[in-house]
């Protein structure tokens, strides 16, 4: 069957003689592809627009031989399983179609213009507490969805974190996350920690490749480095890293080699800028607990000082992004 085939519907006549509507599915013809917007570990995203609707997408390419090569055949599945399953959030990077051609898989996404907050922020050096309320609440917003559906990301940081057209945010890379078996989970706090629901600890993703990830140095949690557990609350930790790191322009946990900065992490070893904000401050300093039973969660989080008079509902995705403008 022609791969390249044009889209939508085609009126086709059955063996039985009768005229069915067959549903055909987009190829890699069906895009003009452009520049390269990201080069992940195992993929590349370009820019592309469909010759038919003229709408701009990113495509995530992944070369089949690499995956199979390096393994990675599970991480691929959790990606599209994961994506397949977060489709009804603003801050979270749609998928519309997956196809593939005889080298590659094509996986056709929400396109990010802004681009990676990790270069906004190195731009600006810092974010002022308006632009770091209004970002973090739609981070927040986006891991309180994700959750509720029963995914742990456990790579959270600012390159991960996408903006669109409006400067608004787009949670994306969703490789390394884990999905919690058990829907249950999803809707309260027990969540894979093996808390409170000792039976159910089986229930949960299969140990072997929970044991082998480790999320990105700076932004990991002590829980992932000593138990190798991820649970919803090491998003919180991640979140809390990005918290200080947009107001104080770097990372709370950063030293030389990866082994250090675990050091620090395990042993709590950050301080504050001089005149970081007291209720950033706060805030941080309950996220960045090292027992994820103590931690801050979602809820917390919502109600901290810190996001006093900051929207949750529909208003934060409509509003105007703030202006960026750095802490001084
Ligand atoms: C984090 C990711 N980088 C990126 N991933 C995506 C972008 C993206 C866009 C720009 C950009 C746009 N304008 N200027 C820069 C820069 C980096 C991007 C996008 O637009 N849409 C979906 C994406 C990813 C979705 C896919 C994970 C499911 C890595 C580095 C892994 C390739």
């Amino acid at each position: 069957k022609d791969r390249g085939a044009a889209t939508g519907v085609r009126r086709e006549v059955d063996a039985t003689g009768k005229t069915v509507l067959r549903h055909v599915k987009k190829g890699v013809r069906d895009f003009n592809f452009g520049r390269i917007l990201g080069e992940g570990s195992y993929s590349t995203v370009y820019f592309a627009t469909d010759r038919q609707t003229l709408k701009e997408y990113a495509v995530k390419v992944l070369e089949k031989r690499h995956i199979i090569r390096e393994k990675k055949i599970k991480y691929v599945n959790i990606e599209k399983d994961t994506l397949n399953r977060l489709t009804e959030h603003p801050g979270i990077v749609r998928l519309y179609y997956t196809f593939q051609d005889e080298a590659s898989l094509y996986y056709v996404l929400d396109l990010c213009n802004g681009g990676e907050l990790l270069g906004v922020l190195k731009k600006t050096g810092t974010f002022d507490v308006e632009c770091t309320r209004f970002y973090g609440a739609q981070i927040l917003d986006a891991i309180d969805y994700m959750h509720s559906r029963g995914v742990i990301h456990r790579d959270l940081k600012p390159e991960n974190v996408l903006l669109d057209d409006n400067m608004h945010v787009k949670i994306t890379d969703f490789g390394t996350a884990k999905l919690l078996k058990d829907p249950r989970e999803a809707h309260s706090q027990q969540d894979g920690s093996g808390r409170g629901l000792p039976d159910r600890q089986a229930d949960f993703e299969d140990n072997s490749r929970a044991a082998s990830f480790v999320g990105t140095a700076e932004y990991v949690s002590p829980e992932l480095l000593t138990s190798k557990n991820a649970c919803k609350a090491s998003d919180l930790w991640a979140f809390g890293c990005i918290i200080y790191q947009l107001l104080a322009g770097r990372p709370p946990f950063k030293a030389g080699t990866e082994y250090l900065t675990f050091q620090k992490i395990v042993n709590l070893d950050y301080e504050f800028p001089p005149g970081f904000p007291p209720a950033a401050r706060d805030l941080v300093e309950r996220c960045l607990v090292l027992d994820p039973t103590r931690r801050l969660t979602v809820e917390h989080i919502k109600n901290h000082e810190f996001f006093d008079g900051q929207g949750f509902g529909k208003s934060l995705w409509r509003g105007k992004a703030p202006r960026l403008r750095p802490y001084v």
